[in-house]
């Protein structure tokens, strides 16, 4: 479960997030949509405990990321694909992050495999990655501690059409699977297909939230969004 009560985070004369509050329940997929500068981003640091509110609080079960006793295996989180070290391998990337978990290294096997980077791929340094292995690679990385909670910043961004499909079907078993999962796009296509729950937001501050019927009646998701987040 993911929480956001009343969160605001200002940047000097800039309000990123403005009275945000919204809740991520397990077993769904929440696309976390908004234009660009919206304040998507800033809510999902802030809810990985990398940067703090100005005020309210966010959550992961049930707690601030910082006072979570076992953090690698509570949440998973995606926030930007080209944080790794781009002289270390695929292997060697999931390998370090096994380790700090406690992890053996068939972990490592098993989730190499199941991002499609098996084989000599996961030999290759990650500066000879494309942006789709990238992503696979910081999806990987996310899952490694099997976490009930996924917190994924545009994950779609650079995969190729199978990468879409199999990134759908993923977050697909795992909300089947009881997980929380917060994802943030700008694919609406992709956010239709994959996603229960919308949370749309437009200058820091939440316009709608809902299922896609709710928000939508009727409308493509696209519509709704151009609808709600166009200068009228
Ligand atoms: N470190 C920072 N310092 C100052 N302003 C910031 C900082 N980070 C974000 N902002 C501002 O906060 C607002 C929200 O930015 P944020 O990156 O959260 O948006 P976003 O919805 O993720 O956008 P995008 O879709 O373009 O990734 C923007 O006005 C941005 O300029």
């Amino acid at each position: 479960m993911i929480e956001f009560h009343r969160v605001s985070k200002a940047y000097n004369e800039v309000k990123a997030l403005d009275d945000v509050s919204f809740t991520v329940h397990p077993g769904t997929v929440t696309g976390f949509l908004g234009p660009n500068g919206a304040g998507k981003s800033t809510a999902m640091r802030i809810l990985a405990g990398l940067s703090r509110p100005t005020s309210g609080s966010a959550t992961v079960l049930g707690r601030p990321y910082a006072e979570l006793e076992r953090p690698g295996f509570d949440v998973g989180t995606l926030l930007d694909a080209g944080a790794q070290h781009p002289g270390r391998t695929g292997r060697e990337v999931l390998v370090l992050g096994a380790m700090m978990l406690g992890l053996p290294r068939s972990r490592v096997d098993e989730v190499l495999e199941s991002v499609g980077l098996a084989g000599r791929e996961a030999g290759r340094a990650v500066r000879g990655y494309s942006l789709g292995m990238r992503q696979r690679l910081g999806i990987g990385h996310a899952l490694l501690g099997r976490p009930r909670v996924l917190i994924l910043d545009e994950p779609a961004n650079g995969l190729d059409p199978q990468g879409i499909q199999w990134m759908r079907g993923l977050l697909r078993g795992l909300a089947d699977s009881g997980c929380a999962v917060l994802l943030s796009s700008h694919l609406l296509y992709e956010v239709e297909q994959v996603a229960d729950r919308i949370v749309l937001i437009g200058g820091g501050r939440v316009l709608a939230e809902g299922t896609l019927a709710e928000l939508g009646r009727g409308r493509s998701l696209e519509q709704t969004f151009l609808d709600l987040t166009s200068p009228i």
